[in-house]
């Protein structure tokens, strides 16, 4: 379990990160959100040691992380860092000898990650004769390639097409299975597909956390109601509802007063409705209620 404890962060008078707390679990993925500048690089550079923190501390299984503990996360910085000049296989088996394996096995190693991400064929290219999108696939594989104890990804899935995206969740989920693995991104539908636990930061301070679906659940219900014919504008005449949008037949609505339970009771008193559904906030939207 990687955590991190009133991490805090001052760049000269701004206070970049402001007494972060999280907790990184074993074979779950975490989603760190938060709008440009919240402090999500800040805290990952101090959670990687690449930057020290003004106060508080980053644990690993319990106890204050070590430079050796460190050494066996696999980090994707956000400034990504590979060798423009190099050829793919020398690249990652560069990056496994660093970490201690033999010559053979960091080929091998290079290779089969190469492999997976359908660059095999690249292996003896150089990095610069890739595309973005391919380039940022080496990087990926660059913070797995020595088989990490935790991965702190800075969003990993920019400049990644579709494919690209899903070639990179299997690998993450075939290679990351039981490592706790935290990644920032600001692409919300992609972190709700994916993402077990979500923390939100805004501000330099965690706004939110808990499981995707503690989340959605804590968040303000609303109601889809369809209608016969073709305008529900009668249903803005319920007592106890908020509508928030009529859209011809459609109505969105959120409870302001009335019981759930009396809901579709006290629509087919006034008209005829085909039908109700409840209607859970979206990732955006929890977003949004929490960095207002
Ligand atoms: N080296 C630095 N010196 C001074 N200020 C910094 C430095 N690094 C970050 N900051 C400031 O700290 C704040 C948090 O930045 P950070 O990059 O951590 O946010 P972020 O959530 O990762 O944003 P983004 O989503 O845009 O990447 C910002 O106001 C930024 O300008």
């Amino acid at each position: 379990m990687l955590s991190a404890h009133a991490l805090t962060r001052d760049f000269s008078e701004r206070r970049a990160v402001d007494g972060v707390d999280l907790i990184v679990r074993p074979g779950r993925i975490t989603g760190f959100v938060g709008a440009n500048g919240a402090g999500k690089t800040t805290t990952m550079r101090m959670l990687m040691g690449v930057l020290g923190a003004t106060s508080g501390e980053v644990h690993w299984q319990g106890r204050p992380a070590t430079v050796e503990d460190r050494r066996s996360f696999g980090y994707m910085p956000e400034e990504r860092g590979l060798y423009p000049r190099m050829t793919l296989v020398d690249q990652l088996a560069f990056f496994a000898r660093l970490h201690g394996a033999s010559a053979r096995s960091a080929r091998a190693r290079a290779l089969e990650l190469l492999g997976f991400f359908d660059l095999g064929d690249r292996a003896d290219d150089l990095l610069d004769s890739l595309s973005l999108g391919n380039q940022q696939r080496v990087q990926i594989a660059a913070a797995l390639v020595h088989r990490p104890t935790a991965l702190v990804l800075d969003e990993p899935f920019s400049g990644l097409d579709p494919h690209a995206v899903d070639a990179m969740l299997e690998l993450l989920q075939r290679e990351a299975g039981d490592v706790p693995v935290l990644f920032s991104s600001h692409q919300l539908d992609l972190v709700e597909r994916i993402c077990d636990d979500l923390v939100v930061l805004a501000g330099g301070r965690v706004v939110s956390a808990g499981t995707v679906d503690e989340l959605r659940s804590q968040g303000a219900e609303s109601y889809r109601v369809e209608v016969a014919g073709h305008d529900a504008g009668w249903v803005k005449g319920l007592d106890g509802v908020l509508v928030q949008e009529i859209d011809g037949p459609v109505a969105t609505l959120s409870l302001a007063g009335l019981p759930a339970d009396d809901l579709v009771a006290s629509l087919a008193s006034r008209g005829a409705v085909l039908e109700v559904a409840r209607v859970r906030p979206s990732l955006s939207e929890i977003f949004r209620e929490a960095t207002r």
